[in-house]
């Protein structure tokens, strides 16, 4: 599967929130990241047929987006917020959701779905009675129905406790061995730890589109490590980005991000979080592409 996108530009009335993007994606996984309002969700939502773009053109594997009917049948899609069925069982859920897709369900398909998600233990579980991470994985399941070529995941992980996330992630990763998965996030962790490649959106347009290996060097000769005086703290923030601070006694520990060498630091080698923090400070509007 490849997805071509090109020229795609969103407006709400007269707000233009996706500039001219061009991206190519094949299968594997992609992470999203941008801050909050970047234009993550209205992109995703114009990728899934269910939001109009106002110009540009996406194909799938050269299947136009304006095609709903062929484009949906080969999209999963997992939204941030979904609701289900609270007294439904997760068993008569799938089955549900099954005949909303005009799909005839058998046992068997919706217990093979259920091992896929590692939920065939909790078939008989209400919905109400699951925990946020076992709900995540039923709408996995759900957007699994039509057995998709392309799946698209908005915040997945949010709000899941340490043990969810490794099993959320670890799911995806198998799924992205013969699909487009893409991934919005804000947890640069989940990024750094199952994407390939990493497309970073801010205000509209990409500012980062390429491998997460090769995104990790935007961070390389501004990331600092400074120790200081504690009294002095107040006066370093102002100055500078400190993306961490490690107390001890009256001595602090300072993971700074600058362009410039601060007076006694000594460089770091940076993580993808230092990398994309450095990015959002750029106020350069050049798209970056490297590697
Ligand atoms: N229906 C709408 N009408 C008008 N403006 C909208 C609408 N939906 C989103 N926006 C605006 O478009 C911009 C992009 O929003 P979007 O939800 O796509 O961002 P996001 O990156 O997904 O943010 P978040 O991470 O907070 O979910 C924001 O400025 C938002 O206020």
């Amino acid at each position: 599967m490849k997805i071509c996108i090109r020229e795609l530009n969103k407006s709400y009335s007269d707000k233009q929130v996706l500039n001219n993007i061009n991206l190519e994606l094949e299968n594997g996984m992609h992470g999203l990241l941008g801050p909050n309002g970047a234009g993550k969700t209205t992109f995703m939502r114009i990728l899934t047929t269910l939001l109009p773009k106002t110009s540009g053109e996406i194909t799938y594997d050269g299947i136009k987006v304006e095609n709903k009917k062929e484009v949906r049948k080969i999209i999963g899609y997992l939204p941030q917020e979904f609701s289900l069925y609270p007294n439904m069982s997760v068993y008569e859920t799938l089955e549900y959701f099954y005949l909303l897709s005009d799909i005839k369900p058998t046992k068997s398909k919706i217990l093979c779905l259920l091992e896929e998600v590692h939920l065939e233990t909790c078939k008989k579980l209400k919905v109400k009675a699951l925990s946020g991470g076992m709900k995540r994985r039923l709408g996995i399941a759900i957007a699994l129905i039509n057995a998709p070529k392309v799946l698209i995941v908005d915040e997945p992980t949010a709000g899941l406790d340490p043990e969810e996330r490794i099993r959320f992630r670890n799911l995806l990763s198998d799924f992205s061995k013969d699909k487009v998965i893409i991934l919005s996030t804000h947890i640069v962790e989940d990024i750094a730890l199952s994407c390939r490649s990493l497309t970073v959106i801010k205000e509209g347009n990409i500012k980062y589109s390429g491998k997460v290996s090769d995104f990790i060097k935007i961070g390389k000769n501004k990331v600092w490590k400074l120790p200081i005086d504690i009294d002095k703290l107040d006066d370093i923030k102002k100055d500078y980005l400190v993306v961490s601070t490690v107390l001890e006694e009256d001595r602090a520990s300072l993971k700074i991000i600058s362009e410039i060498k601060p007076k006694g630091a000594e460089p770091v080698n940076p993580t993808l979080e230092d990398a994309y923090m450095s990015l959002m400070q750029e106020v350069d509007e050049n798209v970056l592409e490297i590697g």
